[in-house]
């Protein structure tokens, strides 16, 4: 199974390919970007928030699959921040469901999402199976893992989005995009985020990236065991 890995910036990307022994291929997508390629899986640096994430994984799926080869999985990946006391700093944490927290609209009784407008779905649903065989191989959490185009930076934020979504583990900024991507092409998806900084008043100082960073490359090092589970699902969900 080729896998697609989508990941905001570069120095995640390299983290991704840093699992791998072979030194990646540079592949260029219509439009300009460049896929990084290693041993079955190509990594995408697409940009910050779900609109970049989305129309990079669009491109990349859409490449795969007019070159007849398409991909099997796409994976969001990355930093991101962590809901305390469930996801201290440098945990891992597998997406049991990838939610579009801020994708909605404000109303006088509180937040309403886009499923509740009637304009779609907030939230996305990995393989269960799947899942589980990435948390045994890795070690990860799983939870939800929340995506929002605004990184929250106040006690009262995070209050707010933990009220709303108590099985939150995480947040960060492309997890949905991906999604949206993946399900318009029928192609599994998953979301794996190591966490960077906890989810609360901002402290950027207080960002531990290094250590999230070499979190993801130990990640994708015990990855591709997991998706070679027996028993697993190869083709479309
Ligand atoms: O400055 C650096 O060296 C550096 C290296 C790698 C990544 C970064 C980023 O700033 C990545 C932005 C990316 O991180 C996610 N993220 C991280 N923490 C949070 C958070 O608390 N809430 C939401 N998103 C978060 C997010 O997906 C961004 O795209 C810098």
């Amino acid at each position: 199974m080729r896998v697609l890995v989508v990941t905001a910036v570069a120095a995640e990307r390299d983290a991704v390919t840093a699992a791998f022994p072979r030194a990646p291929e540079e592949v260029a997508l219509p439009g300009g970007a460049v896929l990084h390629r290693t041993a079955g899986y190509d990594v995408l640096a697409a940009g910050v928030g779900p609109a970049a994430a989305a129309a990079g994984t669009a491109t990349a799926l859409t490449a795969a699959a007019l070159a007849g080869d398409p991909y099997g999985l796409a994976v969001s990946a990355g930093i991101g921040g962590g809901v305390a006391p469930g996801a201290p700093l440098g945990a891992l944490v597998v997406a049991e469901r990838i939610v579009a927290a801020d994708l909605g609209a404000e109303a006088p009784e509180g937040f309403l999402t886009v499923t509740e407008l009637g304009f779609g779905r907030d939230a996305h649903r990995p393989d269960a199976g799947l899942v589980r065989a990435v948390a045994a191989a890795t070690g990860a959490l799983s939870g939800d893992v929340l995506t929002v185009s605004t990184v929250t930076g106040s006690a009262a934020r995070a209050a707010e989005l933990t009220r709303r979504h108590p099985r939150a583990l995480a947040e960060a900024m492309e997890g949905f995009g991906v999604a949206e991507a993946a399900a318009a092409h029928g192609t599994r998806v998953l979301e794996l985020r190591t966490v960077s900084n906890p989810v609360g008043p901002r402290d950027r100082a207080a960002w531990r990236i290094g250590d999230a960073l070499a979190a993801l490359t130990a990640a994708f090092h015990a990855l591709p065991a997991a998706l070679a589970s027996p028993g697993l699902p190869e083709g479309p969900p």
